[in-house]
């Protein structure tokens, strides 16, 4: 059933979370179950994490034993299976996000992009190292993107100010970790949170 919304939700995530790939399948059920607008912020987990003083919590043993468990617990929900990365976390994403942000003037090619790299950064046995120049071609070749065009994209300059302006906005924001939604200046942290964010979309 289409819900009116009038209010968009804002999906802040970086692919080297593998929560957010969780929160990408999340977010697509939802837009398809509500026809909600949903806005695409990549940002870089990075800078949030310095910026606010967080640590990912892989950093903490006990934080991630329970967290391998609990992965593979939610994304069996939305009928994915996550291995680790075997480059996980010493790896940028930068270049990836860029060439997203560079792909919005096209939603549905942004879209499939954005689900492919989450799926070779968590789930394909060959495992993306997305800052590896011959891994990003090997994974554009077998999907119909052209590597080029997706190298072109992350070393433009608009592209790589947009990135920052993002991941600056969501700190200010409130913003520590990802996937982060807002709903106007409401912000929901994680993709366990995203009912609430939807329930907001409406309220
Ligand atoms: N419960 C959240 C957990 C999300 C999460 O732990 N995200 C990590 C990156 S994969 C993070 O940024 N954590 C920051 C924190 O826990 O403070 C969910 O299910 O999505």
């Amino acid at each position: 059933m289409e819900i009116r919304m009038t209010k968009a939700l804002e999906f802040y995530f970086d692919y080297i979370s593998p929560y957010s790939h969780i929160a990408n399948a999340a977010v697509k059920q939802l837009k398809e179950r509500t026809g909600a607008a949903v806005e695409i912020k990549p940002m870089f987990l990075g800078a949030v994490m310095q910026g606010t003083g967080n640590r990912p919590p892989g950093m903490v043993p006990a934080k991630n034993t329970y967290m391998l468990a609990d992965l593979e617990r939610c994304a069996k929900r939305y009928g994915l299976t996550i291995r680790m990365n075997p480059y996980f976390p010493l790896v940028s994403t930068r270049d990836l996000l860029r060439a997203t942000i560079g792909l919005a003037g096209d939603p549905d090619k942004q879209q499939r992009f954005i689900d492919t790299c989450f799926h070779y950064m968590w789930t394909a046995p060959d495992a993306l190292k997305p800052d590896d120049d011959a891994s990003v071609k090997a994974m554009c070749d077998a999907n119909g993107f052209d590597f080029d065009e997706v190298k072109q994209l992350a070393n433009d300059e608009a592209n790589k100010a947009a990135l920052k302006d993002n991941t600056d906005a969501a700190i200010a924001r409130g913003a520590f970790g990802s996937p982060t939604f807002f709903v106007g200046e409401d912000m929901f942290f994680g993709h366990d949170r995203l009912d609430y964010a939807a329930e907001a979309l409406t309220a």
